[in-house]
């Protein structure tokens, strides 16, 4: 019997955030994020790829209907598209909106939405084209 087969959608959404502890002065923000602890915030074009794996149906050909994952990833992407992460999305309100935290919130947000015997392989966020960050779980 053939093995696995990895399947990849890949979205895209654009964000507002600021990257701060809550808890920590202004002065300790800046120590940590820097530029990107300001309080206006800035933005981010992100583009998010989600991997799956599971075998292929004999019958359909498919580990499972990309139509079905677009969908699925699609009403994850409405949580967050044009927000302002940390103040409109209750997952940042208690941890900072790193691209790795984003990673985690969507492949938690996911996890439980695929078809018998398919599993979450891989979330890879590009916060830009040279800042990256990957969660296997
Ligand atoms: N570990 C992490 N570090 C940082 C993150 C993060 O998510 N995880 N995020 C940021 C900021 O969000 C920041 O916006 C990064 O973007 P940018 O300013 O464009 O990054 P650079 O300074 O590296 O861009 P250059 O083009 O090289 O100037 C910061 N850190
Ligand atoms: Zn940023």
């Amino acid at each position: 019997m053939p093995g696995d087969v990895l399947l990849t959608r890949i979205e895209q959404f654009s964000a507002a955030h600021r990257l701060f502890v809550r808890g920590l002065s202004d002065q300790e923000n800046f120590k940590l994020f820097d530029k990107c602890s300001r309080e206006n915030g800035h933005g981010h074009n992100y583009k998010v790829e989600i991997r799956v794996k599971g075998k292929v149906d004999a019958q359909t050909g498919m580990v499972m209907d990309l139509g079905v994952l677009k969908k699925n990833i699609q009403s994850v992407i409405d949580q967050v598209d044009h927000t302002f992460l940390d103040k409109d999305v209750p997952f940042f309100a208690d941890k900072p909106s790193t691209v790795e935290n984003i990673c985690i919130f969507f492949w938690e947000q996911l996890k439980d939405t695929l078809p018998p015997g398919v599993k979450m392989n891989k979330v890879k966020v590009y916060e830009t084209d040279k800042n990256v960050a990957a969660y296997k779980g």
